[in-house]
């Protein structure tokens, strides 16, 4: 790989007071070229939203080095410098604005669509929201207010939002972890194609390996916390992938592979926490 777009050299990173500090991530290695789409997975508390917010800029590491965007460590006023669009689980929208306004949000504060916001680009900015909301089945819905939709087309609405300011980097925190499965395919179906259409770097966060088989270019499997990538796995199959393929047996055993990986390492992390406890109990 050239020069990363993202790049964790051994960060660490503790949440807390040293005395009883939790140790999230313990000098992780990750680097990311620029357009990839990499999901990362594992058990649960192994710290994959700790990588999500520190790429976002929301958390600084305890040490380590990091770079987003092809730049150093970004604190929250660097990351402006990288668009970087997010989506979470559970889509939150501002409940007196329409869905329509909703998306336009990052409009109104990223630079450089910020400073023509008031000004003459608002009613292309409109557009351009009625525009993406079509693209995701929402045609007709900007003037409805956030109570008024399913929470499926909520999470479109969400995807709508992360990508009205063509961001460089997508974040993804388990953004379909919510859906029932039928609205989940369809959504990744959507998130491939605006994937392939304008290319950002995305970082995808799931407990759903199904999901990452489908999405991914590769997959990064971490351990029990402190987590660190145990296993980094190119996803080949050719694009654009279709729902029938997420069965076929080569996806169906790259799923069992990661599972088995994930299993282990929760056996490794519950066994080396009984050894604690029993130590703890020798000592008391
Ligand atoms: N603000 C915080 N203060 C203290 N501990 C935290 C904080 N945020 C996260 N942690 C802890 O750090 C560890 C990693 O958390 P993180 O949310 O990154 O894990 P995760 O892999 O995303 O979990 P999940 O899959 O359950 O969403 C967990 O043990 C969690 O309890």
């Amino acid at each position: 790989m050239t020069q990363p777009f993202i790049d964790l050299a051994d960060v660490t990173v503790r949440y807390g007071a040293q005395a009883n500090a939790t140790l999230a991530l313990d000098r992780t290695n990750l680097r990311i070229a620029q357009g990839d789409f990499v999901a990362l997975v594992g058990p649960s508390g192994c710290g994959k939203s700790t990588i999500l917010k520190l790429v976002a800029g929301l958390l600084q590491p305890s040490s380590g080095g990091l770079i987003v965007g092809g730049r150093e460590s970004p604190s929250s006023q660097q990351s402006g410098k990288t668009r970087i669009g997010l989506a979470f689980q559970n889509p939150t929208m501002l409940p007196w604005l329409s869905i329509r306004d909703n998306v336009m949000i990052p409009l109104k504060i990223v630079e450089p669509f910020r400073q023509h916001y008031a000004k003459k680009k608002r009613g292309e900015y409109a557009e351009r929201a009625e525009a993406l909301l079509a693209q995701v089945g929402l045609k007709g819905f900007g003037d409805k207010r956030p109570w008024q939709l399913s929470g499926g087309m909520l999470q479109r609405a969400s995807l709508c939002r992360a990508l009205i300011h063509e961001p460089q980097l997508l974040l993804l925190d388990e953004p379909f972890g919510a859906l029932d499965s039928f609205t989940r395919e369809e959504l990744w179906s959507l998130t491939q194609q605006l994937w392939m259409d304008k290319r950002p770097t995305v970082l995808l966060v799931t407990h759903d390996l199904r999901e990452a088989a489908y999405l991914a270019t590769r997959i990064c499997v971490m351990s029990s916390r402190p987590g660190r990538i145990l296993e980094d796995r190119a996803v080949p199959f050719a694009r654009p992938r279709t729902l029938a393929m997420s069965y076929a047996p080569e996806v169906s055993a790259l799923v069992q592979e990661l599972r088995l990986r994930i299993a282990e390492a929760r056996t490794a992390a519950d066994a080396a926490q009984n050894v604690i406890a029993l130590e703890e109990r020798k000592a008391a």
